[in-house]
């Protein structure tokens, strides 16, 4: 398990480690990962004695682990240039480090083009303008900066977060330094694990600074990873028959969108569940694909025993909701099914509600506009959460699962491929998410495992091109082989 804790966490947990420590001794931690992973980079590339680096630092401690890693890579040889962008307040130990070291000071802004020639020709540029200090982007006088670092061909490591993104958000306000490497301290931060901030920070290494002894049990955000998943993994023992193993009823697809049907089937027959009961309009495109399905033309109440409900990809106007969200039995939520709906109704619920909404539906849930959720997918997902009461998955770049206990860490899920971005993909995700959940998983649980396995054989099924939602379906079940292999 991948974890993430926010700033104000990580600050509280530093005090503490510095108390027992002598000073500085954190720092230099910091500073010696970054120079070791700056010289395997260089070294990668040629080799550490010679190569031109050029650090960006501002005014906290952030510049001063950029300065004190300098002045090590220095002292192996490479010609370092420091461009102190608030010159006077950068940090006093490393800047004595850095000249003790034989390295060189140029200011920004200045009358000359110094930091800008110095950049064209760098080797390598470590950015340490802002770490977890840093507030509402990169400012004026930085943006320059940023540009030349892009346009150079110089690697880029930014120290601990990328400047200009936000820690705990993963926002990017206006514009920020793209980094190829990101090397981060003690934890990750929000920002390593969510879009759009985990895209500039490119690679993301850890340095253990010794701060994991020191942080709380309960991470703000967990990524699960394969040994996770299959633990999670339903598995049928002898004593499992079909219903056993769980019925998920799938309320999808409608005379307009009979496909929708059949590919939320797919995914259910690919989720753990011993049987899918499909209820509505488009059984005989289903039966047609999947002759193992049960078909019902509806309503659900009458359609037969299920122990999940899937209700809504291509659903239209069909009715089916209702009567999904009034049985005593857990509910996945998705598509058309989303629309309108009343979160009070949700709340009174007695059984678990998972609702999958894209940035779309999610900004039509929380009435602002899109935007505004796919630049803060995190806020918007937990506000979701709290406002129905029920476990919210918001797909997208970086999907993410919020549980209404606000207690719990919110998941993120780490196998997405934008090879998803696909019709129909949804459909075949709702279907085998609410499959796990008829095969017992809990809500938070089969979101997060759903999301996993979805993105997995997205990618197996691509292997870098396009592919269709059904190939998805098709190779879900390869993604599920995959991970249990960890077990
Ligand atoms: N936590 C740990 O365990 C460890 C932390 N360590 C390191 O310390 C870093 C945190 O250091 P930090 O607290 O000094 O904050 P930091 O990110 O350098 O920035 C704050 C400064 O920037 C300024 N500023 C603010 N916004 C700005 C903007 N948009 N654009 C430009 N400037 C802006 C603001 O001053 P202002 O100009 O607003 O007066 C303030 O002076 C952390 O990321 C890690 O690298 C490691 O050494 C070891 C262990
Ligand atoms: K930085």
């Amino acid at each position: 398990m991948r974890t993430a804790y926010s700033v104000e966490t990580v600050r509280t947990a530093e005090r503490e480690l510095m108390d027992r420590l002598p000073d500085g001794v954190l720092m230099q931690r910091a500073a010696a990962g970054l120079a070791a992973a700056c010289a395997d980079l260089l070294r990668r590339r040629g080799r550490v004695y010679g190569a031109r680096v050029v650090l960006l630092v501002g005014s906290g401690d952030n510049g001063g682990d950029a300065l004190y890693a300098g002045a090590r890579l220095a002292r192996r040889g490479a010609g370092v240039t420091a461009v102190l962008l608030a010159a006077g307040r950068a940090h006093e130990g490393g800047l004595a480090a850095l000249s003790g070291a034989g390295g060189r000071v140029v200011e920004h802004p200045s009358d000359t083009s110094a930091p800008f020639d110095v950049l064209a020709a760098a080797d390598l540029v470590v950015d340490g303008i802002t770490g977890i200090g840093g507030r509402g982007g990169l400012r004026p006088d930085a943006v320059p900066l940023a540009r030349a670092v892009h346009e150079s061909d110089a690697v880029v490591v930014a120290v601990d977060l990328p400047s200009g993104v936000e820690a705990d958000s993963g926002e990017v306000v206006g514009e920020a330094l793209r980094a190829d490497v990101t090397l981060t301290f003690g934890t990750y931060k929000p920002a390593h694990l969510i879009d759009p901030a985990r895209e500039y920070a490119g690679a993301v290494g850890l340095v253990d600074i010794g701060l994991g002894a020191v942080l709380p049990p309960v991470a703000e955000l967990e990524a699960l990873q394969h040994a996770d998943v299959a633990r999670l993994l339903p598995v049928p023992t002898g004593e499992s028959d079909k219903y056993r193993r769980g019925v998920v009823g799938v309320v999808a697809g409608s005379a307009r969108y009979p496909g929708a049907a059949v590919l939320a089937v797919a995914g259910a027959l690919h989720g753990g569940a011993g049987a899918v009961r499909y209820v509505g309009p488009a059984g005989d495109a289903v039966i047609a694909r999947f002759p193992e399905t049960l078909v019902h033309a509806g309503p659900p109440a009458k359609a037969g025993r299920v122990q999940a409900w899937v209700v809504g990809p291509g659903l239209g106007e069909e009715p089916g909701v209702r009567d999904a969200l009034a049985s005593d039995v857990p509910v996945l939520v998705d598509a058309d099914g989303l629309r309108g709906l009343n979160a009070k109704v949700v709340r009174a619920r007695k059984a678990p509600t998972l609702l999958t909404p894209h940035a779309g539906e999610a900004a039509a849930l929380l009435e602002v506009p899109r935007e505004e959720v796919e630049s803060a997918r995190l806020t918007a997902v937990r506000e979701l959460a709290a406002r129905y009461g029920a476990t919210v998955l918001l797909k997208g770049s970086t999907t993410l699962v919020a549980d209404p206990d606000t207690a719990l860490p919110v998941r993120v899920n780490p196998t997405g491929t934008p090879w998803l971005a696909t019709a129909g993909s949804g459909d075949v995700l709702s279907g085998l998410t609410g499959s796990l959940l008829a095969a017992g998983l809990g809500a938070r649980d089969a979101g997060s495992v759903g999301a996993y396995l979805h993105g997995l054989a997205a990618r197996s099924a691509a292997r870098g091109a396009p592919v269709s939602a059904e190939d998805v379906g098709a190779a879900l079940r390869v993604a599920w082989r995959d991970v249990s292999e960890e077990a």
